[in-house]
């Protein structure tokens, strides 16, 4: 029986690199619910989902439009700021050509407001860079906060059909590395590369000021500095994308076996996970490596092109100086300058590195934002019409429903079934019959391939979130509890209810004793010490859960667990109590429990190949005919 938490989570086999190969088909459409099968190579296979063409700008700009005074003021501050700091060879220079000649005649006023105006530039570039750090620093913590918040709507609110492909370890990696290596951009490496952009920029202005010829010299440098960069660019963007996959993978790997931690320890799986986490660990370290070793070539070139230059420049400088074709202050300020100009350049490329890695991460991230549900909200939204008076649930119809997974073949080729408000519907059939894919349909965590889901005359597709939630509800056969209280877990059905209707509905239950027995009663903490409770006790909790929420139509996916005697009795129990009142689905795997149904339903490859009532099916001689006759054996 599957269940949705029950889906085993898809390896992920990155497969490094693995940019390249999206990066045709960004504007491919993404794929909805059951495309045919075996036609594309999965976009899924790779970290980087499809995205429209320029998705990370769009998301950049989305980001920081709600803070776009503030940016604009930090821009400010930041060009103030630099013009400040770039002042000071400029004043060495008027200094060592015009002040210290003064000083020699016994004039000292020059040197002193050289000396003042050295110490204003450098109080003034102080108090500006701490002004821009602070603005910078809301601006990149709001925009991170939002960003995250985003990861979480967005992924919340796709459809299962996604989640079962990307992998739950993808998406921490996405709202957590990938948001860390954005946070190390925006906090540290943003400030200190427009700094350098714009101290490069200044500098070249002042460089042709002081000395054209010197300073056209200079400029050819650009050249391969430029070059330099580009390649080291380049070559990093691809570094990053393949360390960022191999974190993945890695973060991918242990959520997994930790999620799996149970049948890891029952099949002794510890040696082969070890191994297969030590390859991934590798792969990460030598993704690492790579990158790292991008970093030392780009240092090593780019330094070499610095010094070449400032070499030739200083014996050209030195020669005009004793020439007298140029002031000696001019070449000590170029000197200052060029040192100023390519002292960050290796620093560059570590801004280079966080940004290429922030910008491998964005390229991620807005893939993942991309993505659209495939059960999406109804444009315009019918309302369910008001009950028919005096009948309970709801009217549930599968009009020629056909539905394949993406990832298989056609499950229900071709399916109608009609079920009256207020009946008590057990489906029955072999593992693998599409039993919990009638029920996924009709809690609508997938829309069919073509045909129809109808409630009360309402297709599924056409209702509000809202009255989905409050019309179809499943209990899934884990029984999932969130951390939190008992109560909390109870009133998840429905949010509004007060203590004494929460208590109400365990009672009902018959779940109101084990929970008052527990170490807080109602308030204790499902996860920790005290709070661990059986499965048992686990599916009356959700029980309870669905009775509060009082849906329309429940659908009941049995455990198939088997409980002891007193337990199974308190939850057979509690199903009654549960499904009176409403239209009911229950996946049935006890035969005792096919018999509180007043139709059973027997499929068979996606098909109904029985219906009828218990007692009509077990008097027949088809196939529940048998399965019961083999159970009763069984109990003699
Ligand atoms: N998420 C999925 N992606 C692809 N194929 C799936 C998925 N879930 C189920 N299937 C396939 O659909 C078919 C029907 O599965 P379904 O879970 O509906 O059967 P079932 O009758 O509920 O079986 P069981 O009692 O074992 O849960 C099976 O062949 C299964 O392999």
């Amino acid at each position: 029986m599957t269940s949705v938490a029950d889906q085993p989570e898809q390896a992920l086999e990155p497969r490094p690199p693995c940019g390249t190969a999206v990066a045709d088909d960004r504007a491919a459409p993404v794929p909805g619910t059951g495309a045919a099968p075996g036609a594309a190579p999965d976009p899924f296979d790779q970290d980087v989902l499809p995205a429209p063409r320029n998705a990370q700008i769009a998301l950049l700009r989305s980001l920081l439009a709600p803070h776009r005074r503030r940016a604009w003021t930090a821009s400010v501050l930041l060009l103030v700021q630099q013009a400040a700091v770039q002042a000071g060879p400029l004043l060495v220079a008027y200094a060592i050509d015009n002040a210290i000649p003064q000083v020699r005649q016994g004039q000292h006023g020059a040197l002193i407001a050289v000396a003042l105006g050295y110490l204003a530039c450098g109080v003034a570039s102080g108090v500006l860079q701490r002004a821009f750090i602070r603005v910078a620093a809301r601006v990149s913590q709001d925009v991170l906060i939002d960003l995250r918040g985003r990861i979480f709507r967005h992924a919340q609110s796709l459809s299962l059909d996604f989640h079962e492909r990307y992998t739950s370890g993808r998406l921490i990696a996405r709202a957590t590395s990938d948001v860390e290596s954005i946070r190390e951009l925006l906090t540290d490496g943003l400030e200190e590369l427009v700094g350098v952009v714009l101290s490069a920029v200044y500098i070249t202005a002042l460089l042709m000021f002081l000395d054209w010829k010197l300073a056209l010299a200079t400029l050819v440098s650009y050249v391969p500095l430029y070059w330099a960069i580009r390649v080291f660019q380049k070559r990093s963007m691809v570094a990053y994308r393949k360390r960022s996959t191999a974190v993945a993978a890695v973060i991918v790997k242990f959520t997994e076996t930790m999620n799996g931690i149970r049948p890891v320890k029952a099949f002794r799986r510890e040696e082969p996970n070890d191994d297969a986490f030590g390859e991934l660990n590798h792969r990460h370290e030598r993704a690492n490596g790579d990158a790292i070793l991008e970093m030392a070539r780009y240092v090593v070139g780019s330094r070499l092109i610095a010094n070449v230059t400032i070499a030739g420049i200083v014996l050209w400088g030195a020669y005009r100086v004793a020439e007298g074709g140029m002031a000696l202050g001019v070449l000590a300020a170029f000197v200052l300058y060029l040192r100023r100009l390519y002292d960050p350049i290796d620093r560059l490329g570590m801004f280079l590195n966080s940004y290429q890695s922030a910008a491998a991460s964005l390229e991620k991230i807005a893939g993942l934002l991309a993505q659209a549900p495939a059960v999406p909200e109804p444009a315009e939204p019918r309302p369910l019409p008001e009950p028919a008076g005096g009948i309970p649930g709801r009217e549930v119809a599968f009009e020629g429903v056909r539905f394949a997974y993406r990832t298989g073949g056609e499950v229900l080729p071709s399916f109608d079934l009609r079920m009256p408000a207020g009946q008590t519907v057990a489906v029955v059939g072999a593992t693998g019959a599409g039993k919990s894919t009638l029920a996924k349909l009709l809690a609508r965590f997938y829309d069919p391939t073509s045909g129809r889901v109808v409630l009360d005359g309402v297709e599924l597709r056409d209702l509000a979130t809202a009255d989905l939630r409050r019309g179809v509800v499943m209990v899934t056969q884990e029984a999932f509890l969130f951390s939190g209280t008992v109560a909390e877990n109870i009133a998840i059905g429905r949010p509004d209810a007060t203590r004494e209707e929460v208590e109400a509905a365990a009672k009902a239950i018959g779940a109101h004793d084990f929970i008052a027995a527990l170490p807080d009663g109602y308030d204790t903490d499902v996860r920790k010490r005290g709070g661990r409770i059986s499965a048992g006790q686990r599916q009356l909790v959700a029980f309870a859960r669905a009775l509060l929420a009082d849906p329309a139509v429940l659908i009941l996916d049995e455990a198939t667990s088997s409980l002891d005697v007193p337990g199974e009795r308190a939850v057979q129990h509690a199903m009654h109590t549960v499904l009176t009142g409403r239209t009911a689905v229950i996946i049935a795997h006890r035969l005792s429990t096919v018999e509180i149904a007043d139709r059973v339903l027997v499929m068979e490859g996606g098909r109904i190949v029985e219906d009828g009532t218990p007692g009509e099916l077990i008097a027949g001689d088809g196939r529940f005919a048998g399965l019961h006759q083999a159970w009763r054996d069984s109990l003699v």
